[in-house]
Parts: C-alpha cells; structure tokens; sequence
C-alpha cells in the first residue's frame, strides 16, 4: 500500500488551557478532496495554520510526500509542495493583480523570467488574464477569491489548502468557483478544503472530515457523513435533515 500524499498524526495545539486541536488524524492521497467542516471554533482553521506552518503544533506528526514537515515555517513548507488560501483575502492591495500572483510565484523559488509566465499562466486559467493590470483593490469580491487561488496556485503546490473561498460568494458565482476547484484537482493538485456551505462539501469532496470541539467527530464519504446522526446533532441540526428527507 502505497502511503498517502499528505499524512497527519496525534496533531495538537492547545492555546494556555484550552486545546484548540487535539489528537487529530488526517490523511489526503493523491489527486483526492477532502472536506474539512464543522461548527464554528471547532479548530479548523487552526488545523490549516499547522499544516501550512504559520502555528507550531503542540503535538503530532505531519508527513508530506514521505518527508516529516512538522513544526517547519511557512516558506519551507509552501517550497516542499504545501501551501493555503486565507478566508479573509488579504492582497497587496495598491499591486496589480499580475504583481500580486508574482509575489506567490518568486515565493514559490521560481526566478523572475519563469515566475512572470508562471503568473501569467495562472490568471489566465483562474480566469484573471483581463484584469492583470488592474490594481487588486478594484477587484470583486469574486475576483479576489480568484487572486487569493492565482497567488497560491502560482507557489505550485502539490497539496493546496482552500480556507473559505466560497464565502460571501452568490448563488449564480458558486458553480464557477466549484468548478475553478475541479479545474485545480484535474491539475494533479490535491486539495483540503474548509467549508460551511453544505453544497459545496457535497459536490467537491471525495471524504470529508467533521470536527467538533478540536477532535475528529466523524470521517466518510459526504453521503456518510450527512446521515450521521453524531453529525447532524453536532453540526448539521434537525433542520438540515428535515430538509433532505434524512
Ligand atoms: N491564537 C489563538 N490564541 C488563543 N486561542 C485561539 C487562537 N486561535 C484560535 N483559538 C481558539 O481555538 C479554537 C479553534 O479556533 P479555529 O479558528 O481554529 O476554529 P474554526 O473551526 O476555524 O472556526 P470558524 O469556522 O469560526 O473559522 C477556538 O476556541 C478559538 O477561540
């Protein structure tokens, strides 16, 4: 059996008291999706902050591509293949959109002659290339979602950790932001990605994770875990089984 791409054990972080993360297992092979929910507080993104090395794990291992990268810093980790999305996009916001997704391309290791057609060729396939000029403050909000996507895509991750990127987004914005995130998965690029929106998990996700308190809850398919009755108490609530017949 071949190991996973990314594998995480025991991982823990406890802020004073309180422990945010504790003892969580994960793994994501290559090419898959998985779904990272659960209610607020419930440790997810602190979850991500470890993985991406911007938080030191109290405890734990994480294994990427058969190398141990726990504890390491962002920079080291995003150059061994992992990098992330932040939920509340923050863009160099005087930059034009082509000099924002160069600072994730040169950050990436690229040099500059290759960096300026790694980041040309990823707003084209985010569906960018038309702004590229224009500074990132005029984006929409949509178009800020790609930007964050562009700049990380642009580091060339193999692992790629999506932090609410369907937030605020409307109903007739979601199905392309859904399938920028199939588009990204057909690439070879294997993905965790946190959500709310049930929708959302449901579409993308080969398995998904369900935290609650710091610990894992539940793990299965999206069919699974929705009829889950842990999760449904935990997370879900009566309402969302009553609506789907569950
Ligand atoms: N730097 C920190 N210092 C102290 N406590 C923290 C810190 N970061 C997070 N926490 C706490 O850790 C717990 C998990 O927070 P986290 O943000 O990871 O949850 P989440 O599942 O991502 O929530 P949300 O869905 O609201 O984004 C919360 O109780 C939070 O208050």
């Amino acid at each position: 059996m071949t190991s996973p791409l990314l594998d995480v054990r025991g991982l823990t972080k406890q802020f004073g008291g309180v422990k945010a993360v504790n003892g969580v297992d994960l793994s994501l092979d290559e090419g898959e999706i998985v779904g990272l929910i659960g209610p607020n507080g419930a440790g997810k993104t602190t979850v991500f902050n470890m993985l991406s090395g911007t938080l030191r794990p109290t405890r734990g291992e994480i294994h990427l591509a058969g190398r141990e990268v726990t504890g390491w810093r962002a920079h080291r980790v995003c150059a061994a293949g992992m990098t992330r999305t932040f939920q509340v996009v923050r863009p160099f916001r005087s930059l034009s959109v082509t000099d924002n997704v160069l600072v994730g391309a040169t950050g990436g290791g690229a040099a500059e002659g290759q960096a300026r057609s790694i980041a040309a060729e990823t707003l084209e396939f985010v569906g960018l290339a038309a702004q590229a000029h224009r500074p990132a403050r005029e984006l929409s909000l949509i178009d800020l979602k790609r930007l964050e996507v562009a700049r990380a895509l642009a580091t060339r991750p193999r692992v790629l950790l999506l932090d609410e990127v369907f937030a605020g987004l409307t109903p007739r914005e979601l199905p392309l932001a859904v399938e920028l995130v199939q588009a990204i998965r057909r690439r070879g690029i294997s993905l965790i990605v946190i959500e709310h929106l049930m929708q959302v998990v449901m579409n993308l996700s080969d398995r998904v994770v369900v935290l609650n308190h710091g610990e894992e809850l539940a793990v299965g398919t999206p069919e699974e875990v929705v009829e889950n009755p842990v999760v449904i108490e935990a997370y879900l609530g009566t309402e969302y089984r009553d609506a789907h017949g569950l």
